[in-house]
């Protein structure tokens, strides 16, 4: 480990403001720089060309140059290496399998978006403990997406706290903002500079204006306060990113992934002269919640497309080795998700087999 991050690792909290006002920030703790992160857990030149194909593979997808069908799956969240690898190993089998109709990118979710509170994911909280050692945190994180990229995989995560993207980002082929930042100024900012395709989800009540605006804002370049490389405060510039899409995820009146919902949006999409581009997340509000609503989703999509809805680009799983979620608290069991509930492997592999098979007859 290096010297840099054992000090960090190690370092006592200072306080900073004794003040004891309720919600006032009273102690810091010093986090490496996103710099000297990047050094000590270093990308080789071999991995940064593979991370250039990978988002260009994407970008192609997006654009409509490669009719193949982008598939975001893995875990809601990560919060132990071992089954991490464990997963990303068959996927990367799976994705070698499927290669000739999908392009298959691991979902490595370091931060989770709380609907109150919660587990915040393993970038803030790596022992699962409440203990918050951040900075061990990210460097796990970025350990671990380095370690998952060697084994020939795209990697999507959802950026959120726009200070953490620097730690990561040159490792993510493919980025989500969430239901709940997709209206945010400072997430719009944060995806103008990203190097990287990116999605924007529905808002948790269904609207996909909000989205819509966000695809609007972020392909333009901005000026915005944030932080170098160095830790140094900045005014950051930004150029704009124009590979980002739409993610239809449902909402609190239910799905919205039927045919009529995904022709509404594709019409709406290309009278705002955005991406007409859409990729449909089969968990969250388009399956209640329910993992093993999952595959229906997945079917429908797939039907959709062989149908001529071209604009069906991509879709997105939550799955892990086991089915369903477990309580933090008690004694974990192994490839179990601690957020939402996931799609086990071996129902994971036999739905996607499916899909692949059904785009490939029509590939004949
Ligand atoms: O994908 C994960 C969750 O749906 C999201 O983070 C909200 O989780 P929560 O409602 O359990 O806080
Ligand atoms: C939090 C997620 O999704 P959403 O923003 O749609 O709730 C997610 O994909 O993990």
């Amino acid at each position: 480990m290096n010297a840099l991050l054992d000090t960090v690792e190690t370092a006592r909290p200072v306080a900073v403001d004794q003040s004891g006002h309720a919600g006032a920030a009273t102690m810091a703790q010093p986090l490496p720089t996103p710099g000297a992160l990047k050094e000590a857990i270093a990308l080789q030149p071999a991995l940064k060309e593979q991370i250039a194909g990978h988002r260009q593979a994407i970008r192609n997808i997006l654009n409509g140059q490669d009719s193949r069908m982008l598939v975001v799956m893995g875990p809601c969240s990560i919060h132990d290496r071992d089954s991490a690898l464990d997963y990303a190993r068959r996927l990367k089998d799976l994705a070698d399998e499927v290669s000739d109709s999908m392009v298959l990118v691991m979902r490595v979710y370091v931060e989770k978006p709380r609907t109150t509170v919660g587990w915040k994911g393993l970038a803030y909280d790596p022992h699962l403990d409440g203990s918050d050692n951040m900075a061990e945190g990210l460097a796990s994180t970025r350990r671990l997406m380095r370690d998952i990229t060697a084994l020939g995989l795209p990697i999507a995560c959802e950026l959120l706290q726009p200070m953490l993207s620097a730690y990561m980002e040159d490792l993510i082929s493919w980025a989500a903002v969430g239901a709940r930042t997709t209206e945010s100024q400072i997430h719009r900012e944060m995806v103008s500079a990203l190097p990287m395709p990116t999605g924007f989800k529905n808002g948790t009540d269904g609207g996909i204006q909000i989205a819509i605006d966000a695809m609007g804002a972020s392909r333009h370049g901005h000026r915005y306060p944030g932080f170098d490389d160095s830790g140094c405060p900045a005014l950051l510039h930004s150029s704009g990113n124009p590979d980002t899409h739409l993610v239809l995820r449902g909402g609190h009146h239910g799905p919205n992934y039927d045919a009529q919902s995904v022709e509404r949006t594709s019409s709406a999409l290309r009278a705002a002269g955005v991406s007409t581009a859409i990729m449909v997340d089969c968990s969250h509000a388009n399956s209640d919640k329910d993992p093993a609503r999952q595959p229906l989703v997945l079917d429908e999509v797939i039907g959709q497309r062989l149908n001529g809805a071209s604009s069906l680009v991509g879709v997105m799983l939550e799955s892990h080795l086991e089915t369903g979620k477990q309580a933090l608290g008690g004694p974990l069991r192994y490839g179990v998700s601690i957020t939402d509930g996931c799609l086990g492997w071996v129902d994971t592999e036999h739905h996607l087999r499916r899909a692949a098979q059904r785009l490939a007859i029509r590939h004949t």
